[in-house]
């Protein structure tokens, strides 16, 4: 695991899309699942702005790690927030963006598209195999869209991809956590202060680390990194 601590928000998008195009650019195609939330916009805009002209998105294939159980055109909507920062300023062909069908009915869409990734990707030991699985933390210490109280779908077997039940009670479909650590790597983008304390109790596995479905997260192949600002690793020793 590598841990990069970045002065702002900023940084992090700077450092992260020179980080993301430099894993793009020797690749034939790149399956990458996208994250959701409020840091990604910042990262999408300076993504698009810093590699717009400068990559070959064509060889790019999209997919989503989560998305809230609304239509595409609802604000909450991670695939209308991907439109609006990246998609929206790049030439990425329409058949390279695999958005989850926010408007189907969850249990439905999640297996729907659980069949889409294992036709799309390769797998390994059967399950679909991300070039890049990118995700963000919430402050309660979810990922994805698998939250404390729900932690048993992490390893769900019947499909790779579960719907979920937030507090908010906003339905989710997410995929799992043997999705996750198959995938080749994975980036987590997490910022600002509200992070802070559960960053500590994951980064540093103190007493009940284990709760939170982002201490799950521990790919096979080992490449797992943090972009995070010092805000978020404030309390780091
Ligand atoms: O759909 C979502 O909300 C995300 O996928 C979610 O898991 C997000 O990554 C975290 O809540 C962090 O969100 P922020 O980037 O807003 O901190």
């Amino acid at each position: 695991m590598e841990i990069k601590i970045y002065k702002d928000k900023q940084e992090v998008a700077a450092q992260f899309s020179a980080y993301f195009a430099e894993l793009v650019k020797d690749k034939s195609a790149f399956h990458v699942a996208l994250s959701g939330g409020s840091t990604p916009k910042i990262v999408f805009d300076v993504l698009a702005s810093n590699y717009g002209d400068k990559m070959d998105w064509s060889k790019i294939h999209f997919y989503w790690g989560d998305e809230r159980c609304v239509p595409p055109t609802d604000e909450q909507s991670n695939y209308k927030m991907t439109v609006e920062h990246l998609f929206s300023k790049i030439d990425a062909p329409e058949g390279n963006i695999h958005r989850v069908l926010g408007e189907a009915e969850p249990v439905r869409e999640a297996m729907r598209y659980a069949n889409l990734l294992e036709i799309n990707l390769d797998r390994v030991k059967g399950v679909p195999q991300f070039d890049l699985v990118i995700l963000g933390m919430g402050d309660d210490g979810h990922t994805a869209s698998i939250f404390p109280h729900e932690i048993e779908l992490w390893d769900a077997t019947d499909y790779c991809v579960v719907a979920t039940h937030p507090d908010s009670g906003q339905k989710r479909v997410s995929i799992n956590g043997k999705v996750i650590n198959t995938a080749k790597e994975v980036t987590f983008l997490v910022t600002g202060a509200s992070k802070a304390e559960k960053v500590k109790v994951i980064l540093e596995k103190t007493e009940g680390f284990e709760t939170y479905p982002a201490s799950l997260v521990n790919p096979a192949s080992g490449k797992l990194v943090w972009f995070m600002d010092k805000d978020a690793a404030v309390t780091l020793d």
